[in-house]
């Protein structure tokens, strides 16, 4: 925890914090003196000047602590406050900058919780930092110190009370901490049954399962709820446990105190004083043990968070990058073997094949069969195992990912959209784009009619991932998007899947027919026949394998795995 608020807590607003949090103290451990002296210089004299003069000072120190405690809450605020924002960002980076390694390691719904509720835990603990965990030992040591002063016998009561104190509280940490801790990791579990009932809520109803999701979530609900109440019990003994701790320290100094009073041996002032103490021994000891209540479940979200901040992504830029030049679009695979991170066969194999600008690629094979894998291998999503990607005749290794992601433009299997207006999606890859380059794209990606038809045009709404349009509309937006990053290499994921006939063989002829586009290498991923029949190569996989190679007519003729692929497609009455 240390380490994740070093860096990023301002060290003169820690300071300052410190600073008032002491002048508060110090100023409420004065007050208990002076009203000892009222009462015994004051008071049983019959000095009422004493009385005014104390009384003055009592209000000048108790306006002092006030502003004191207002200047500590408010720096301490800021500062935790600070914390929390900047982690919330540094971790934000962090992701953002994740391969898709890392991302599958941690998963989506634990890295919300860690963005946020751990995130929320540490600043919690900052603020409790600047606060209780200054003001309590200062209080105790100089309390006790004080008290002592006042009366040296009637400190003997402390070395029955605090032993009592600390094995309570000892006892309620025992328990309670290892709950603290464990709630975290339930936290996430409700995120993770939240987010996908929520990301398939279509697929939940149309199968009829909303009673089995109900119950999962509600399994994860009573799961954390269970414990939280677990936690909670034990924490609610510790308020009456203590008042009732703190009452009878206060009789018991009231009665030895009334004795030593009766014997002269005290004055009533100071026993009014050390009344005061005691309350502040037992307070200060209070707070402490709840900071160590709170800490260690703190600790537990540090940990979490120190995790993904400590992710060292093995996809790494090279210490001196080359850059790209205006040398031709070209792609290259050169005997590729891709495995994934702990998985014990390879997802490709030997994968072997060179494109040159103007060129259409397509890759074809059964599900599974590692289509998506390949294309994730071009703009570095992941690493090959061994062999080499090369885009323009350069290792996609040996150049910065901004580069490399800068001569790739991607279209994934789901289209994702992001809210704004059409415009601002269509920009999203290349912020300088005019209306007419928008226009152009929006025409190749056959959108041009929908989009021109919508009250606003460019500038008309999309909803949070695209859904106020179809899921064919969404897939040609974003491939409109992807043509306006102007690219070496354009990828389509199994992107034209949601399109029908039609408009596939229509959207793929303009493509080709663009002299733009004609510069560059397509990557065409496609499950029907039709998609991939006109690419100048088509590459067969089948379980991760290279099974052929070459032109359509090539493959229908001697390629045994693109045959079955046409038959089957036959008979289902697909094929063109
Ligand atoms: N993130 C991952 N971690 C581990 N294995 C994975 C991961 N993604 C895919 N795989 C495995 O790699 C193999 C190839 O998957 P891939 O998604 O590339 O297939 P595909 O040909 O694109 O399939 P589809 O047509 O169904 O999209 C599969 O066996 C799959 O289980």
């Amino acid at each position: 925890m240390i380490r994740l608020a070093k860096k990023r807590m301002s060290t003169w607003a820690v300071f300052g914090a410190v600073l008032f949090m002491v002048i508060q103290v110090v100023s409420n451990l004065y007050l208990p003196n002076l009203t000892s002296d009222i009462v015994n210089d004051g008071i049983a004299k019959g000095d009422i000047n004493y009385i005014w003069q104390a009384g003055f000072k009592m209000l000048g120190f108790s306006l002092i602590s006030i502003l004191a405690a207002v200047c500590n809450v408010y720096l301490a605020a800021r500062t935790s406050q600070g914390l929390g924002q900047k982690l919330r960002s540094d971790i934000y980076r962090k992701i953002i900058n994740f391969s898709h390694d890392e991302m599958d390691q941690v998963g989506t719904s634990s890295l919300i919780t860690r963005t946020t509720n751990d995130v929320v835990q540490i600043q919690n603990v900052a603020m409790m930092f600047l606060r209780m965990m200054i003001m309590a030992p200062i209080m105790l040591v100089g309390a006790s110190f004080l008290a002592y002063q006042k009366d040296a016998q009637l400190t003997a009561i402390f070395l029955i009370v605090l032993p009592i104190m600390a094995i309570f509280i000892g006892g309620v940490m025992y328990f309670a901490v290892p709950l603290f801790k464990a709630m975290q990791k339930k936290t996430d579990r409700i995120n993770l049954v939240f987010r996908e009932g929520l990301t398939g809520v279509r697929v939940i109803r149309a199968f009829r399962r909303d009673k089995f999701e109900q119950e999962r979530f509600d399994d994860a609900n009573l799961d954390y709820t269970q414990n939280a109440k677990k936690v909670y019990s034990i924490m609610s003994v510790m308020f009456p446990a203590m008042t009732l701790i703190m009452s009878g320290t206060n009789i018991a100094i009231t009665w030895m105190g009334g004795h030593l009073i009766a014997n002269q041996a005290m004055q009533v002032g100071n026993l009014l004083a050390f009344m005061t103490y005691a309350m502040q021994i037992l307070m200060s000891f209070m707070m402490l043990s709840m900071v160590f209540v709170f800490i260690p479940r703190a600790q537990a979200s540090a940990v979490r968070i120190n995790e993904v901040l400590d992710l060292n992504t093995p996809i790494k830029a090279p210490a001196n990058p080359t850059k790209f030049g205006n040398q031709p679009a070209s792609l290259a695979f050169n005997q590729v073997n891709f495995r994934y991170q702990n998985a014990e066969h390879l997802a490709l194999k030997n994968i072997d094949f060179q494109m040159t600008a103007g060129q259409t690629v397509a890759i074809i094979g059964g599900t599974g069969s590692g289509k998506t894998t390949l294309v994730n291998l071009i703009p570095r999503f992941y690493d090959v195992e061994t062999g080499e990607v090369s885009v323009k005749g350069v290792n996609v290794k040996d150049v910065t990912l901004h580069d490399i992601h800068q001569q790739v433009s991607f279209v994934p299997q789901k289209a994702n959209l992001f809210t704004g207006t059409i415009r601002e999606n269509m920009q999203y890859g290349n912020a300088k784009a005019t209306d007419d380059e928008i226009w152009h794209a929006l025409e190749i990606a056959q959108s041009k009619d929908f989009v021109s038809e919508l009250e606003g045009g460019l500038d008309s709404h999309v909803e949070q991932g695209g859904g106020n349009f179809s899921g064919g509309q969404r897939q040609r937006l974003a491939i409109a998007r992807a043509l306006v990053k102007k690219a070496a290499v354009y990828v389509f994921d199994d992107s034209f899947s949601a399109l029908d006939f039609k408009t596939d063989a229509l959207l793929r002829k303009a493509l080709t027919e663009d002299a733009e586009i004609q510069k560059s290498v397509v990557v065409i991923v496609g499950q029907r026949v039709s998609t991939v029949a006109d690419a100048d190569t088509i590459l067969v996989l089948d379980e991760g394998q290279l099974v052929g190679k070459g032109s359509h007519a090539e493959l229908k003729a001697n390629n045994t795995t693109y045959q079955e692929i046409i038959n089957s497609q036959i008979r289902e009455g697909d094929e063109d």
